[in-house]
């Protein structure tokens, strides 16, 4: 048991929400169990994730890509799993930077076991408005081959999306068809996604313009999820014959989500920019005897 005091913030993006563990020196212990007690909505903070603030130099995951980046985002779902990246996290990390007074507003690159991301934090706007942040995601990757997913009775063929990590986007005609998704939609062939997967569901409501619901790997239903409104975009602009790379012209979707929306904009050389708010709700220090109940 540490006697040093550890530091929890709050924060979501587009209610897709974090507790964020500032540790430069990375000297704090995070197994997974602790992870899960951390987002217990119940007996812990409350979160769909952690984001754990490293030092790029100071994490051993990380630490090839200090050069380029000063900070590193140790994403942990909520059951304490690690993913390769998490979309609105990094915005949120970000934004936790800014707040910390560890960077101002423009740009900053971020490492993530996804790779070195490349954030732009905008100016704040009137009272109450932070200002949007973006983050470039990297190129989508769409491999060939069937999918299925299925709630209940129901089936809907999938895209595979790689954002990094991996999605199926299955666009429905209602989103109520994907029932309470109080577990994860089974999917198949198993081959597609050994690791297990995030499933989409999407339905249309305009030129351009999407809704979704989200069942992620690791955290079950969430309010929002980024690499799943990228993968959503791309898949969408695939089905309606839209592609950058063969038009030379950017394509932007709005993309709906329980929790509010994100913009997703594919350009012509591939890269997926998203964009949307960040915002800190909350800090404070854990209880040191809650603490060592977990260790
Ligand atoms: N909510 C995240 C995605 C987090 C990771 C995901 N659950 C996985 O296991 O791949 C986002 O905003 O992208």
């Amino acid at each position: 048991m540490s006697t040093s005091q550890t530091a929890f913030l709050k924060g979501h993006g587009t209610e897709n929400d974090f507790v964020i563990v500032p540790d430069p020196d990375n000297a704090v212990d995070l197994p997974a169990s602790l992870v899960a007690r951390l987002c217990d909505r119940r007996a812990g903070i409350g979160g769909d994730g952690v984001l754990h603030v490293v030092r790029s130099a100071a994490h051993p995951d990380a630490r090839s890509m200090a050069d380029a980046a000063e900070w590193f985002m140790d994403y942990r779902n909520a059951d304490g799993s690690i993913a390769e990246m998490c979309g609105n996290g990094v915005r949120v990390f970000a934004r936790y930077l800014q707040h910390a007074g560890l960077v101002g507003e423009g740009d900053l690159a971020v490492a993530t076991r996804g790779g070195v991301k490349q954030v732009h934090i905008a100016k704040a706007g009137a009272a109450g408005d932070a200002g949007d942040i973006t983050v470039s995601m990297g190129r989508a990757v769409l491999p060939e081959g069937d999918v299925t997913v299925s709630v209940g009775a129901r089936e809907w063929p999938a895209r595979n999306v790689s954002m990094g990590n991996p999605h199926a986007v299955a666009f429905v005609d209602d989103l109520d068809h994907a029932g309470d998704l109080f577990t994860a939609p089974p999917f198949s062939p198993a081959a597609a996604y050994p690791d297990g997967v995030n499933v989409e569901f999407v339905v249309d409501r305009g030129p351009r313009h999407v809704a979704m619901r989200v069942h992620e790997r690791g955290s079950g239903e969430t309010r929002s999820c980024g690499t799943g409104a990228c993968a959503v975009a791309v898949a969408a602009a695939r089905r309606d014959g839209a592609d950058p790379a063969v038009t030379g012209e950017p394509v932007a979707y709005a993309v709906d989500l329980p929790g509010g929306r994100l913009v997703i904009t594919e350009r012509p050389d591939g890269a997926v920019e998203m964009t949307g708010p960040a915002v800190i709700v909350a800090e404070g220090v854990l209880d040191a005897d809650w603490l060592a109940g977990h260790s």
